[in-house]
């Protein structure tokens, strides 16, 4: 096994199991074949339209599946499954969460105790709160008094407590000043410096672009590529998936050109390229199954990408 291997995604898929009528169940497969690595000294962004499936990885990496879901593949942290035992043992931990709802704080606990958790201290949580520009009244707030900015910066304070050696934070930024977000993204970029590994779900493709070494780009429940930051640059040129380089070039700092079209419900995906309806290079062959390939220091899922 690879030494610096932190958090292992083989082969996952998620479903749905749905009513569909009164009586008749549906699977929804919602996350399709998905691999994904984070090494110790890393930033992994994680970006792509919304309900492509980011959260879902996360909560599959967190054990926070809803009962009706169904997962397949392997997780694991450092070489070992990360199965319920396992979680016991690394969660708020080792393994730390910012989670995307806000709803996750307990709504009838003060936040400065909530903060603290089982194992902190009253010290560590009154720095961060520091260093997150939270006044020292908020620890005796509850969660519906806070702000959102300020729910987030209590989440993103909780998730930082002890010395996480992985970190899923998923849209740690909305709500946030432009100061703020980047400030919290650098937390996360020294935290890898000193070894952590770090799963980025984020909107902020800009700020993301500062702080991140590579970015898995999702599209309609799977990842359509895995490349190196520097690769995002530039409008993306150097880009190997179409949607990637779509995805580029409508930010508004490059052409801001929308794609036509819509991204597919991830349920509904059958065989072959989710893009291809988009595509203008697209062909019969991507009909077939498409699988990720190395490419270029990269990785892709597109069979005509060079
Ligand atoms: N409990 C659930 N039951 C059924 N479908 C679900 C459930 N949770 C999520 N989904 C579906 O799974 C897909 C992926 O959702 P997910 O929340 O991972 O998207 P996302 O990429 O995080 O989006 P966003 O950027 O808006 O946060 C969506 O189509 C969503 O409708
Ligand atoms: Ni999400």
């Amino acid at each position: 096994m690879n030494e610096k291997n932190i958090l292992k995604v083989d082969n996952l898929s998620v479903s749905f199991s749905m009513y569909k009528g009164f009586f008749k169940k549906e699977n929804l497969e919602v996350v399709h074949s998905l691999s994904l690595e984070v090494n110790s000294g890393e930033v992994v962004a994680v970006v792509g339209s919304s309900g492509s499936g980011k959260s879902i990885l996360a909560h599959a990496v967190m054990g926070l599946l809803p009962k009706n879901a169904h997962m397949s593949g392997n997780i694991t942290y450092r070489g070992e499954k990360l199965d319920e035992i396992k979680r016991s043992e690394l969660l708020g931990r080792k393994i730390s969460f910012v989670p995307q709802s806000v709803d996750y704080l307990d709504p009838v606990m003060k936040v400065g105790k909530q903060v603290q958790g089982v194992y902190s201290t009253k010290k560590r949580q009154e720095d961060l709160f520091g260093k997150y520009h939270l006044d020292k009244n908020v620890e005796e707030m509850y969660p519906f008094q806070l702000s959102g900015g300020m729910a987030r910066r209590v989440l993103v304070s909780s998730a930082m407590m002890e010395s996480p050696e992985l970190i899923i934070a998923d849209e740690p930024t909305p709500g946030l000043s432009v100061e703020m977000a980047m400030e919290t993204l650098n937390h996360f970029r020294e935290m890898a410096d000193n070894g952590a590994g770090v799963l980025l779900i984020t909107h902020d493709i800009d700020l993301a672009l500062n702080v991140a070494d590579k970015i898995a780009v999702f599209y309609a429940g799977t990842i359509i590529e895995i490349a190196d930051t520097r690769d995002f640059i530039n409008g993306g040129i150097e880009l190997r998936h179409p949607y990637s380089r779509a995805f580029i070039s409508a930010l508004p700092q490059n052409e801001f050109r929308a794609i036509e079209g819509v991204q597919p419900y991830a349920g509904i995906v059958k065989d072959g390229c989710s893009f291809a309806n988009r595509c203008p290079k697209a062909t019969d062959k991507c009909c077939g199954e498409i699988p990720i390939r190395s490419l270029r220091s990269g990785k892709v899922r597109c069979i005509n990408a060079t």
